[in-house]
């Protein structure tokens, strides 16, 4: 099992981003993509997922195309794709459906702590209660491939030494793929650490 990608090349009108990017994400692993602000790890992650358009040779898991295996993947980009008027529990449920996850909503739901307010709207949440809930969805999903953009944003540092204690067991038989400015927290749990430098993405094993 693996995730692949084969010459990605992402670019927007007048501006080049990422140049002929080929990887290999075996199927378990925690890989840490740190790099400057604007270089191109949030297009990366989305070209990945189909989001938005780029040129590439194939985006693979275990050779066949990304768009026959959404469901290997999760990736939610960050809490502002939350619709306010809907509780953590509506999404909760909604994820476990759709992800067919056999991971109990109770056993995330105390792991996060949130029995006080997953039951209320998001529009109620502050933004730690909303990056929890985005992490409690990664969760749930249960999916092989969690790919996490600045996931331990807006969390204190408890709270960001519980995630990655949880994303270093995960990693034992999941492929975990993280962006993080919190770089010296993440490096010792990372497996391979990638950088980008000039459009190109590089190994950056310290
Ligand atoms: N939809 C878009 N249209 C035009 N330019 C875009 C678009 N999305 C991203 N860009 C540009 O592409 C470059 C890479 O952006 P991206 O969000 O991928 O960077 P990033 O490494 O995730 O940054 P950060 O660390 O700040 O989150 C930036 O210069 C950004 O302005």
């Amino acid at each position: 099992m693996a995730l692949e990608v084969k010459n990605l090349s992402i670019s927007f009108p007048h501006l080049r981003v990422i140049n002929n990017f080929t990887y290999q994400f075996n199927q378990n692993g925690l890989y840490l993509f740190v790099a400057t602000n604007g270089s191109g790890k949030t297009s990366i992650f989305r070209s990945i997922l189909g989001l938005i358009h780029s040129k590439n040779n194939g985006i693979t898991i275990d050779d066949k195309p990304m768009a026959q295996m959404r469901r290997s993947v999760f990736y939610y980009e960050s809490s502002n794709w939350f619709d306010i008027n809907m509780s953590g529990m509506d999404y909760l449920k909604l994820i476990k459906t759709q992800w067919k996850s056999n991971v109990k909503i109770n056993a995330v739901i105390h792991f996060w702590k949130m029995e006080n307010y997953v039951n209320k709207s998001i529009r109620k949440y502050s933004l730690g209660m909303k990056q929890k809930l985005l992490i409690a969805l990664y969760l749930i999903s249960d999916a092989d491939y969690l790919i996490m953009d600045e996931i331990n944003n807006g969390l204190d540092e408890d709270s960001r030494k519980k995630l990655l204690k949880k994303l270093n067991e995960l990693s034992q038989h999941k492929c975990i793929i993280i962006s993080s400015h919190y770089k010296d927290e993440v490096y010792p749990y990372a497996d391979k650490i990638l950088t980008i430098k000039d459009h190109e993405v590089i190994n950056d094993n310290h």
